[in-house]
């Protein structure tokens, strides 16, 4: 896998890493010793400090990096850059955007296969899996510089030969902070529609994943983009803190847990700044009798076991239509069980470790928690100590099914974010809907049917944002990807996301003489 890059594809952050390119690839053996904050088309060490974090390679436990939280001086910095880059990009046309952003996603195309590998190592999803997201992160990239060119107002004919026309503006300079599960995709998917649309970006992932934002910053870079366009800072709850409530931000982006996204709201809501939140989820997969059960199967582990279990819009209930219980709970945990885990990085892996040890411990519990409450383990639910030696400090969880379920239980409420399916039984459309919709979260829904009809009529009663039709997880750029009720507002990918981008102005133009009232 590595080797189909090439070493010259390395990014010249990887290479200033590393002594050895080759030996640095592999699981237990990379560390970050540059600067992981990016300002002004550079990687800077941040001029001040909000305390320090390290980052983990969740394969081995491994350290691999250890880094200065930024403060405000730094934050107000990567702001200030972004704002004077703004000026420069916001002036730009649209085919220069587009020009510019198709450069940047040939890059990351070109170098898949280094950004995986580092995706892998610090976030311990599967090389395989990893190389799909980077996929759809140079398609975001793409399908964005096309929607560049074509951003367009109206115009609008008035009496008298007066008319008007709107204009669709950048917002300025916008903010964009991640979560841990899909590091390089979401920035990839925050930064894509911002930049079409003429904006500026200060990016913050995750503290637990800090290190691949900076290729797709050296990526736009050397893409052409204007030195200071879009700028990384590095650290937590403090570092965010700061980033929401500068007065120069015009918008917040956020994908996080509820909890946090409650707070990004309030910081948000003071500064009069509009927000796109892309939150947890707890979401129903409805099995009807009359599935191809093949596919039904397949699609359980797709909505319950891609990155380990932690995807936001997961379908962790797995309502299945009692006629076919026995049948389709048999062939999940059969092909659960042969989920091969390990080393990330080994082709053939599909299930690596959790993101951290608290992380690790915290499934861990859902699991007992279940257990207590009645529901029954088919499979999994335990640690998992790989053969190798190097992989015994990794946090590793076998994939888990669980069966007995109700409602009311722990599981089956609240998110989890780990590899824990729980198999509910259902009679009728109606009762499974009103079980289904029995949520506060509403980021997707799934539903497996032979028939077209009920399919068509259940997705419509479904209270959630992203609904498939006899598939699961797939995320296909040109769809907008969001939720309803508490997983959040606003949307990514599609054409709908230009909105949340940019701003609306209108022109009255008289043709004639001003008519006064006075
Ligand atoms: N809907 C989506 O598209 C989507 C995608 C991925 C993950 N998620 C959700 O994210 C959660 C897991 O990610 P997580 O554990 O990183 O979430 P989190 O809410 O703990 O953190 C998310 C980000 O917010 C930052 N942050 C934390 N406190 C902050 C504060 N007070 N002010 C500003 N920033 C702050 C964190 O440093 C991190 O960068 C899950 O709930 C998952 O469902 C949602
Ligand atoms: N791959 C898309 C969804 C990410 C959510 O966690």
């Amino acid at each position: 896998m590595f080797l189909r890059a090439g070493l010259v594809g390395l990014s010249p952050l990887v290479r200033s890493l590393q002594p050895s390119p080759v030996a640095a690839m592999s699981t237990g053996t990379f560390v970050v010793s540059q600067p992981l904050n990016y300002r002004g088309g550079a990687r800077v060490e941040p001029a001040d400090a909000s305390g320090t974090e390290k980052a983990f390679e969740p394969a081995t436990g491994r350290v691999i990096a250890t880094f200065t939280c930024s403060g405000e001086k730094e934050v107000n910095l990567a702001v200030q850059n972004a704002k004077a880059a703004f000026k420069i990009w916001s002036q730009k046309s649209g085919m220069e955007r587009c020009r510019i952003l198709l450069e940047a996603a040939r890059i990351i195309r070109e170098r898949e296969d280094e950004i995986a590998t580092v995706e892998c190592i610090n976030n311990g999803k599967s090389i395989f899996e990893a190389r799909l997201d980077i996929d759809t992160s140079w398609q975001c990239l793409e399908y964005y510089a096309g929607l560049a060119a074509s951003m367009a107002g109206e115009h609008i004919q008035l009496p008298g030969g007066s008319f008007g026309y709107t204009r669709r503006e950048p917002l300025g300079v916008c903010v964009g902070i991640g979560a841990w599960n899909y590091p390089f995709q979401i920035a990839s998917w925050k930064s894509a529609p911002a930049l079409a649309c003429g904006n500026a970006m200060v990016f913050k992932p995750s503290p637990f994943t800090p290190v691949s934002a900076l290729l797709l910053a050296e990526i736009y870079t050397e893409a052409g983009v204007p030195p200071g366009l879009f700028n990384v800072v590095q650290g937590g709850a403090a570092t965010g803190q700061f980033l929401c409530q500068h007065h120069d931000v015009a918008k917040v982006s956020f994908t996080g847990s509820v909890p946090t996204g409650m707070k990004i709201m309030e910081m948000s809501a003071k500064g009069i700044k509009p927000v796109t939140l892309e939150l947890g989820g707890k979401s129903p997969l409805i099995i009807f009798s009359d599935c191809d059960m093949n596919n039904a199967v397949k699609g359980a582990l797709m909505a319950n076991f891609l990155t380990q279990g932690q995807v936001c819009c997961n379908g962790t209930r797995v309502f299945v239509q009692k006629e076919i219980l026995d049948k389709f709970t048999e062939e999940v945990v059969k092909q659960t069980q042969r989920i091969k885990i390990g080393d990330p990085l080994l082709e053939d892996t599909r299930m690596g470790p959790l993101i951290n040890r608290p992380h690790l411990e915290r499934v861990l519990g859902f699991v007992k928690v279940a257990k207590e409450q009645g529901a029954k383990v088919l499979c999994g639910g335990d640690i998992y100590v790989p053969e190798d030696p190097k992989l015994k400090d990794g946090y590793y969880m076998r994939p888990c099914v669980l069966t007995n379920c109700r409602d009311d239980m722990t599981c089956v409420k609240e998110e989890i974010f780990g590899p824990v399916m729980s198999i509910l039984s259902f009679d009728t459309e109606a009762e499974v809907l009103e079980r289904a919709n029995d949520t506060t979260f509403g980021l997707a829904a799934g539903v497996f049917t032979r028939d077209i009809q009920r399919a068509h009529r259940v997705v419509a009663e479904l209270q959630a944002g992203t609904c498939f039709i006899n598939n699961y997880n797939v995320s296909p750029v040109e769809l907008p990807f969001g939720g309803y009720k508490k997983s959040g507002f606003g949307r990514e990918n599609g054409r709908v996301t230009i909105e949340y981008y940019s701003q609306l102005k209108t022109v009255c133009v008289e043709m004639g003489d001003v008519e006064s009232a006075f």
